[in-house]
């Protein structure tokens, strides 16, 4: 799993308990879901068709640097399943794990249109092919 992106646990982001808010956490990783979409699919039009179930595990406080992991499950026609956790940077401890996360890959009709990938691309590949 690559993490590619690291936020930094601010006043705003905590719930009363002074710990990391769920839903501001949630946010992040549909973000982190669909960019990782629109950069493999190459297609700006990308919805998040289902979550599984998601395991909180650990909590972050403010201050905490955290990371956020995404991996590919399974290329489909028009899906592309994501998995993802969340770890804080410093203790290397999980705080969430998410088995299933199903984006769609849409048309200009917004409904969902095969994507044609098979496989991860990265950049570097991408400029080899050019
Ligand atoms: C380079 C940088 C650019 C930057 C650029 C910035 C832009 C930055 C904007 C980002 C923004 C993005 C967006 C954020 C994420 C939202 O916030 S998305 C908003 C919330 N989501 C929605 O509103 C989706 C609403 N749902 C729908 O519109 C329709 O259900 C859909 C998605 C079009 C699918 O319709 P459908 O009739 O179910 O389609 P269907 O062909 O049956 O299924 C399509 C695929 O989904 C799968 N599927 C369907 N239902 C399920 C299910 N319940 N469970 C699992 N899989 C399912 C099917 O198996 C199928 O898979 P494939 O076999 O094709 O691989």
């Amino acid at each position: 799993m690559r993490f590619h992106t690291r936020k930094w646990i601010k006043p705003e982001d905590l719930n009363a308990n002074g710990t990391l808010f769920g839903g501001r956490l949630l946010e992040w990783i549909d973000e982190e879901a669909a960019l990782y979409t629109i950069i493999q699919l190459e297609n700006r039009k990308v919805v998040t068709k289902y979550i599984s179930e998601i395991d909180f595990r650990a909590s972050a406080r403010q201050g905490d640097i955290i990371e956020i992991g995404i991996d590919v499950v399974k290329f489909g026609k028009a899906s592309l399943t994501l998995s993802c956790e969340v770890r804080n940077k410093m203790t290397r401890e999980t705080i969430i794990t998410i088995s299933n996360i199903v984006m769609v890959n849409l048309g200009e009709d917004g409904k969902a249109l095969p994507h044609g990938k098979t496989k991860i691309e990265y950049v570097s590949n991408r400029l080899n092919n050019d």
